[in-house]
């Protein structure tokens, strides 16, 4: 494909994200579509997509309209391409710019156009961030890095790097946590890398890794992960602690590829249904890894930024207080429950913990983190709760 080609084919899938398509299954749907198209085409209209959709705000404003067309003139002129090398209707390529198009004269962006966030966000941000709202914005309008998670369980880290360099994956350590290694080059063969298949590397982002290393995990104890999902956290603490490990996740099916990802690196994790719990003896730790906005991720599903709306944020702090609740109830005396968000709104993080505390007697807040959207980490905020 040409370059021409590659933003046509970019403007066509912005256009079905518009109408409310999920991007994956868009992109997917077009590579499968599209056999003409070979894995380089693919990577850079997934760039294309997903650098449009970070700054899909700004690059309508500078294209002069919110759709796919417009914000591809966008991302083209805040990138100081020739447009017209791009659009010359010829073969695949969009067609030539109409007057209108070429003439659009940019009036200065406001806040949340040149920030890229929707308006009723501001003062949230400006409220949850002070200071660092901006930064924060305008890091989720960037790329987010490629981070490893070293499986010490299997391994020291610069071993796992000699495995890595084997397949032709270049990572170096980040100081983020013990265990991050930030990749360098060759990301795309991590998938197939025996590094990755025989367990020494899962894909993590540097801040869960570091909100993980905050727990204290005494050998032997009983540790459930909660809200397990595909099981990222429980393998992340199983990695760096002998213990006995539970996952449970309201939605079983999501725990589906936990399993294999467990046998691969090296551990065991009892599976329990919700119906098991009642059963279970205590836990010496319950991690609540919960449903959020992923607003501290939103630079890697930028979608999602324009989707969220107040009345989602108001559902997910009602199901965040549930599941804290309901968990408080499986921790053992003198245990720990430890509540973790990729999230960077205070109504989901500190103030969810201070409603908890401030309702249930006999729980004291031990400890509250967050780290920022940086180089190494998505915004995470963790928060560990003791019985007293
Ligand atoms: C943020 S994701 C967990 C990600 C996972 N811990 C990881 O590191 O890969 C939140 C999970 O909570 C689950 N969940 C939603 N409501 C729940 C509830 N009431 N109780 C327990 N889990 C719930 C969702 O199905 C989802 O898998």
């Amino acid at each position: 494909m040409t370059p021409a080609a590659r933003v046509q084919a970019s403007i066509d899938l912005l256009d079905d994200i518009l109408a409310g398509s999920a991007v994956e299954k868009a992109l997917t749907g077009w590579a499968r579509r599209s056999r003409f198209a070979g894995s380089k085409d693919r990577a850079a209209v997934r760039d294309h997509v997903f650098q449009a959709l970070r700054c899909r705000r700004s690059y309508a404003c500078l294209g002069g309209s919110e759709t796919g067309r417009g914000i591809m003139i966008g991302a083209l002129r805040a990138a100081g391409t020739d447009l017209g090398s791009v659009f010359t209707g010829e073969g695949y390529a969009p067609a030539p710019l109409t007057p209108d198009e070429t003439g659009t004269v940019q009036a200065p962006l406001n806040g949340g156009q040149s920030l890229d966030l929707p308006d009723w966000l501001l003062p949230l941000f400006n409220v949850s961030l002070g200071g660092n709202a901006e930064q924060t914005a305008l890091a989720l309008r960037e790329r987010a890095p490629v981070m490893l998670r070293a499986n010490l369980r299997k391994t020291a880290v610069d071993q796992v790097l000699s495995k890595l360099a084997e397949d032709g994956i270049v990572a170096e350590p980040d100081p983020i946590a013990k265990t991050a290694l930030r990749v360098v080059e060759g990301e795309r063969r991590i998938a197939s890398s025996s590094a990755y298949l025989d367990g020494f590397v899962e894909l993590q982002d540097g801040s869960s890794q570091a909100a993980v290393e905050t727990l204290t995990i005494p050998a032997g104890a009983r540790i459930l992960d909660y809200c397990a999902g595909g099981g990222g956290k429980v393998l992340a603490m199983a990695g760096l602690h002998e213990a006995r490990w539970f996952a449970h996740d309201a939605l079983p099916q999501r725990m589906k590829d936990l399993p294999e990802r467990a046998t691969r690196a090296g551990v065991s994790v009892t599976l329990l249904e919700t119906a098991d719990l009642e059963a279970q003896d205590s836990f010496d730790l319950v991690l609540c890894d919960v449903p959020c906005s992923g607003s501290g991720t939103w630079r890697r599903s930028p979608d999602a930024k324009w989707r969220f709306t107040p009345d989602r944020l108001k559902e997910l702090q009602n199901l965040q207080s549930d599941i804290l609740h309901k968990a408080a109830g499986l921790v053992a005396s003198g245990g720990v429950l430890a509540y973790s968000t990729c999230s960077v709104l205070i109504e989901e993080n500190e103030g969810q913990i201070a409603d908890f505390a401030g309702q249930t007697p006999g729980w004291a807040v031990r400890y509250q983190k967050r780290w920022p959207v940086s180089e190494a980490g998505d915004g995470f905020f963790v928060a560990l709760l003791s019985r007293v």
